[in-house]
């Protein structure tokens, strides 16, 4: 797994135009070289607001929306088009305003479809099993970019510290009685995240800076899941200023004006 690198940002508006702009250029670069790209999205407000930054950005014609693969990191189990889904924000946000493929928009279902949680995990797993090709030696593709919101316990998608999901080897699982609402979740795991060719976790706000200090330092996942958000090539901590403010010198980061 990679060495988390630190990048800083002068507010939480920037940081969403600054990630959305290194989210559009590594997309081009890996259609460029591979024909088509994936990205795990995440729900959240930072993440949200990404989203919109690309609409807003007319170098997202820059990329082939037909040629991307559109994955969730979590999602809360809830009916398709309920106001609470990541997947209802991410549509208002960008995807209704690209030419993405419907049948590349992999979404988590919800309650609507018939299927418990349990069985919604299980369907997206298998979803990742079908999607995974040989050269990814495991039960999820390699995703080119892992997009994840931080909460102020240092949470990442829907892995909450201490809970069930955090000793799970599955790649997908049912999250029950979750400490932020809704209760009921689907959440891929830490196995699944760190598959991931590159895991960018993206926060703004003092009330994460003293999770970020633990997601950078040595923590243990199960109490810091954060700090288990690392990827295989590439780990990017993308943080407005307010976020970085407990980073220790010798953390070291990059901050931009
Ligand atoms: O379903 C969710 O709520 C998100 O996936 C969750 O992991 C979120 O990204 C963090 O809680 C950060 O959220 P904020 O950016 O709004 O603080």
């Amino acid at each position: 797994m990679s060495v988390a690198n630190v990048v800083v940002h002068r507010d939480a508006d920037v940081l969403a135009k600054a990630v959305a702009a290194r989210i559009i250029t590594r997309l081009v670069d890996v259609q460029s070289a591979k024909g088509s790209a994936s990205i795990v999205l995440t729900g959240g407000t930072v993440g949200t607001a990404t989203l919109a930054a690309i609409a807003a950005t007319p170098a997202r014609d820059a990329v082939d929306w037909r040629r991307l693969d559109i994955w969730w990191g979590d999602e809360r189990f809830l009916p398709e088009g309920d106001e609470e889904r990541n997947e209802t924000g991410a549509r208002r946000a960008l995807l209704d305003r690209v030419d993405v493929d419907p049948d590349r928009v992999h979404v988590m279902r919800g309650p609507d479809s018939g299927l418990t949680a349990e069985e919604s995990a299980d369907s997206y797993a298998a979803e990742l099993r079908r999607a995974a090709r040989p050269e990814d030696h495991g039960p999820v593709p390699s995703f080119d970019v892992m997009l994840l919101g931080m909460g102020p316990d240092s949470h990442v998608a829907s892995l909450f510290p201490g809970m069930p999901a955090l000793y799970d080897t599955r790649s997908v699982v049912a999250v029950h009685g979750a400490p932020k609402p809704p209760p009921t979740r689907i959440s891929l795991t830490l196995p699944a995240i760190q598959a991931s060719r590159e895991v960018w976790v993206v926060a703004a706000g003092d009330e994460k800076s003293g999770a970020v200090r633990l997601a950078l330092s040595d923590s243990g996942h199960v109490q810091v899941p954060a700090s288990g958000a690392r990827g295989r090539a590439r780990t990017l901590f993308l943080l407005d200023r307010a976020a970085a403010g407990k980073i220790p010198p010798e953390l070291g980061r990059i901050s931009s004006p």
